[in-house]
C-alpha cells in the first residue's frame, strides 16, 4: 500500500499556476528529494501533500501519519544557535511515530558534522522520506527518486540527485537539438519557397532582346513551365505549415547579486579588536583586520560565530571601526525586514537609490514588476534571503558582516553571492559553513574552537591543509580528528562528482589523495 497518493493536483496563485503534479505514489521507506528554484512552489507542494494547505484540482489521499521537519527561520530570543535549533527539531521529528517524514531545507544552519548526523539518520530510517534540499551531496546520498518543480511543471526522475542532473541535461541537449534541426530545416524550406517564387516571376518576362511577337509565341511555353515552378512553391510551402513546431528549450532565469554600490574607506584597518571575548564561549581575541580584507568566521554549532558578529556590529568594549565603516548586517533571524511591508518598501527605507534602481535590482534577484509588491510574510525562505541581501547591499555600507549568507538560497543563488563577494570591493566578514564559499571567498579567517577564536592570516584551503599537517604529525590520533579528515574526503568526494573545470578537478583529486593517506595514516594510528 502506498503511504501516500497524489493524482492531477493543480496549485494556482492568482492566475500563476504554481504546481502541477500528476502523479506521486509515495512507498513505505521511500525517500525522494524535491528540487527547484528559490520561490518554485517546493515548499507548498509540500504543505499540500500534507494536507496543511488546500490543492485547487486533483485527488491526494495519505495512509499514516506525518511528522515534519520545517524551515527554520532562527529565533534570537532562544538561548541556542541557529544549528542547534535545527537539531532540536530534527530530533523531534524522528522521535515522533510517523510513517512518513516531511524535511524543509533541513541542513540549513548545520555545521557538517551536524549533516553527516542527519545523512545517517535519513538513509537508516525506515520511514518515507520526502526532503527538500539544495545540498547535493545529502540528496545523493539519501534519495532514491527526484521531483523537480520547475516553470509550475512537476517531473519525477526515478534516480538519486546525479542521475538526475545526467537525465536533465541529456533532455535538454535533446531538446536543444530538436530545436536546431526544427530552425534550420524551417529557413531550409523558406529560402527554397523563395528561390522559387524568384524563379517564376522571373520566368514571366520575355528575355532581352525578344520582339513582341516572338514573346506572345512563347508565352504560352513559359506558362506552362511557371505553372510547374509554382506548384513547386506551393508544395514547399505546405510543408513548412507542416513542419512540427518544436519549443525554444526555455533558459531558466537566474539571479543576479549587486553589492557594488559603496564609498571606500582611507584607512588601512578596517576594524581592531582588543581582547574581545565571551564569558563561556571564546577566550578574548585580539587582532587587526586591513581594509578590504574578506574574513570568514568558522565554528561548530554553537561555539558563538553570531554571538562575535554580533559584538563586532554593536560595537561592544574593544571593538574599533574605522570612522568611515558603514556596517551592513544580514542577520540568520531576517529581523532586518519587517514581515508586513513589501520587498520594495523594506529595501527603500534604508536606501539611498531611487526607486528605478531599487527595481532594476529586485528585477535581477528576479522580483519583477508587481512582485516587489508582495508582503515578506508570503515570501518563500530563499525569496526572504534574497529581499533582506538586496537591503543590505543597497544600504550605504562599506563593510559587509553576514551571517550565514548562504542559507536557502538555491544553487545557481549561491553561486551568483558567492561571485558578487569575491569581487566585492569593500570588507566582507561573513560566518558560514559552506565550504565552497569559504574556499572561493575567504582571504582571512577567524576560527572559533575550543572556546578560542583564533586569527587566521591565510585562505580556507591553507587553514584545511595546515589541519591535516597538524593532524598528521600527532602520534595519538582522536576520533574526532579522524571524523574531520572522513567528512573532508566525503565532501571531496560529493564534489569530484560534478563537472568542473580541468583546473579545479586536478587540485581536487591531489587533495583526495592527501586526505586518503592521512585517513589511512590515522586508521593506522601512526
Ligand atoms: N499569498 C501569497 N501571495 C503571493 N505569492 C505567494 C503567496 N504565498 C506564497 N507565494 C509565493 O509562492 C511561491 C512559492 O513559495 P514556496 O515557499 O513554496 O517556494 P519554495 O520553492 O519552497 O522556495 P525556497 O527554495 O525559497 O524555500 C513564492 O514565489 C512565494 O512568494
Amino acid at each position: 500500500m502506498f503511504l501516500l497518493e497524489a493524482a492531477n493536483v493543480n496549485k494556482w496563485l492568482g492566475e500563476r499556476l504554481l504546481f502541477s503534479l500528476d502523479e506521486l505514489k509515495v512507498q513505505a521507506g521511500e525517500k525522494i528529494g524535491i528540487v527547484g528554484l528559490n520561490g518554485a512552489g517546493k515548499t507548498t507542494l509540500l504543505r499540500t501533500l500534507a494536507g496543511e494547505e488546500p490543492a485547487d484540482e486533483g485527488r491526494i489521499v495519505r495512509h499514516g501519519s506525518v511528522a515534519w521537519i520545517k524551515q527554520l527561520v532562527s529565533d534570537s530570543e532562544m538561548p541556542l544557535s541557529g544549528g542547534e535549533q535545527v537539531r532540536e527539531q530534527i530530533k523531534r521529528a524522528f522521535s515522533k511515530q510517523a510513517s512518513l517524514l516531511l524535511a524543509d531545507e533541513p541542513t540549513s544552519h548545520l555545521d557538517l558534522a551536524g549533516v553527516k548526523w542527519l545523512e545517517k539518520e535519513l538513509r537508516s530510517t525506515d520511514r518515507a522520506v520526502l526532503l527538500i534540499s539544495h545540498d547535493r551531496a545529502l540528496l545523493d546520498a539519501v534519495c532514491g527518486k527526484i521531483l523537480e518543480i520547475e516553470q509550475g511543471v512537476c517531473t519525477l526522475y526515478p534516480g538519486n540527485y546525479s542521475f538526475y542532473r545526467e537525465e536533465k541535461e541529456r533532455r535538454r541537449a535533446f531538446a536543444q537539438a530538436e530545436y536546431n534541426q526544427y530552425v534550420a530545416e524551417k529557413k531550409r524550406l523558406q529560402a527554397a519557397i523563395r528561390e522559387v517564387k524568384e524563379r517564376s516571376r522571373r520566368m514571366m518576362k520575355p528575355p532581352k532582346g525578344m520582339s513582341v511577337s516572338e514573346a506572345r509565341m512563347g508565352k504560352d511555353y513559359r506558362g506552362t513551365k511557371q505553372g510547374k515552378v509554382a506548384g513547386r512553391a506551393k508544395a514547399l510551402e505546405s510543408r513548412l505549415a507542416r513542419l512540427e513546431e518544436k519549443e525554444k528549450p526555455r533558459e531558466l532565469p537566474h539571479v543576479q547579486f549587486d553589492a557594488s554600490h559603496h564609498h571606500p574607506i582611507g584607512s588601512k584597518v578596517v576594524l581592531r579588536l582588543e581582547q574581545v571575548g565571551k564569558p563561556g564561549l571564546f577566550a578574548p581575541l585580539r587582532c587587526a583586520i586591513p581594509t578590504g580584507a574578506k574574513v570568514g568566521v568558522i565554528g561548530a554549532n554553537g561555539a558563538g560565530k553570531s554571538t562575535l558578529l554580533q559584538l563586532l556590529v554593536s560595537r561592544a568594549p574593544g571593538v574599533a571601526w574605522a570612522s568611515a565603516a558603514k556596517i551592513g548586517f544580514f542577520q540568520q533571524q531576517l529581523n532586518v525586514l519587517d514581515e508586513r511591508k513589501s520587498i520594495l518598501e523594506n529595501v527603500r527605507i534604508s536606501s539611498r537609490y531611487d526607486e528605478t534602481m531599487i527595481r532594476t535590482v529586485l528585477a535581477r534577484l528576479l522580483f519583477r514588476r508587481e512582485e516587489v509588491h508582495k508582503p515578506v510574510s508570503v515570501l518563500s525562505g530563499g525569496e526572504r534571503v534574497k529581499a533582506a541581501l538586496a537591503k543590505v547591499f543597497l544600504s550605504e555600507s562599506n563593510v559587509l558582516v553576514l551571517d550565514e549568507p548562504t542559507n536557502f538560497l538555491d544553487l545557481f543563488a549561491r553561486e551568483e553571492l558567492e561571485r558578487v563577494l569575491k569581487s566585492y570591493p569593500g570588507t566582507l566578514l561573513f560566518a558560514s559553513h559552506d565550504r565552497h564559499l569559504l574556499r572561493e571567498v575567504a582571504d582571512r579567517l577567524i576560527i572559533i574552537e575550543d572556546q578560542r577564536a583564533v586569527y587566521f592570516q591565510g585562505t580556507f584551503a591553507e587553514y584545511e591543509r595546515s589541519l591535516t599537517r597538524t593532524v598528521a604529525s600527532q602520534p595519538q590520533q582522536s576520533a574526532e580528528s579522524l571524523l574531520r579528515v572522513e567528512t573532508a574526503l566525503a565532501e571531496v568526494l560529493g564534489r569530484l562528482g560534478f563537472p568542473l573545470p580541468e583546473a579545479e578537478r586536478a587540485e581536487l583529486e591531489r587533495r583526495f589523495q592527501e586526505l586518503v593517506r592521512e585517513r589511512d595514516r590515522l586508521k593506522r594510528g601512526k
